[in-house]
């Protein structure tokens, strides 16, 4: 969907933030992530859930990179605390964790798995944005990951499916911890996007973009 630059968008919008208009400048696809029919299998509980998650575990990897890079570019130490203390508790948690855990239910830890096409693109526009060490191309990859799984995960109504693939997987996107990181990741977008010029902005547009592209076709690949 086209819409129009920031300073134009924000003098008509509703909610001026620029997280709303990244999000918004993102449609169709963002809907069709928050809406997606592997995500709803996923909250029903009958997903297919062994290929997403090797091939999820390879994002994940580069996710992580991704938010050291973070730590290492922001522009504030409270900022450094935030995604340093998300990258100790969560993360931390999850791959020795859930990760494990869900894999080895499913049938053990796979041989080395080569990654999907998605999941090489998605692992390459991390690294893009990693080495560039530019804290508002980096905070929009990290953006789009989060909010947009706190979009399908924050659908779901009770009761969650009983197989624990499933119902940890939506626990640990959604919640008032999970919320407040998202809340904080928009935030950045919002203190550190207006103050750029319009050739910046375009740019944390354009991986905005490019993410949610991705997390779509992710979806696609494990509903395929
Ligand atoms: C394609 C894809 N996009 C976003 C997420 C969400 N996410 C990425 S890292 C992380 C924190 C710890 O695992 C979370 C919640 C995902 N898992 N896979």
């Amino acid at each position: 969907m086209t819409t129009a630059m920031y300073d134009e968008w924000r003098t008509t919008a509703a909610e001026p933030r620029f997280s709303e208009w990244l999000r918004l400048s993102s449609e169709p696809d963002w809907t069709e992530v928050v809406t997606h029919p592997f995500a709803s299998a996923i909250v029903r509980g009958d997903a297919d859930m062994y290929r997403y998650l090797v091939q999820d575990f390879q994002f994940v990897d580069a996710f992580t990179a991704l938010l050291g890079a973070a730590v290492a570019a922001a522009n504030s130490f409270g900022s450094r605390v935030a995604v340093g203390r998300f990258l100790g508790m969560t993360v931390a948690d999850t791959e020795a964790g859930y990760f494990a855990r869900a894999l080895a239910a499913l049938g053990g830890e796979p041989d080395p798995v080569p990654p999907e096409p998605v999941t090489e693109e998605f692992r390459s526009l991390m690294d893009e944005v990693r080495r560039g060490q530019e804290y508002p191309l980096i905070v929009a990859v990290l953006c789009v990951a989060e909010w947009s799984y706190l979009g399908w995960a924050s659908r779901v109504r009770e009761p969650l499916p009983d197989d624990f693939v499933y119902r940890e997987w939506i626990d640990l996107h959604s919640g008032p911890e999970f919320e407040g990181w998202v809340g904080f990741l928009r935030r950045e977008l919002d203190r550190l996007g207006p103050g750029l010029d319009e050739a910046g902005q375009g740019r944390v547009l354009d991986v905005f973009r490019r993410a949610t592209r991705l997390e779509r076709r992710f979806f696609d690949m494990a509903a395929a």
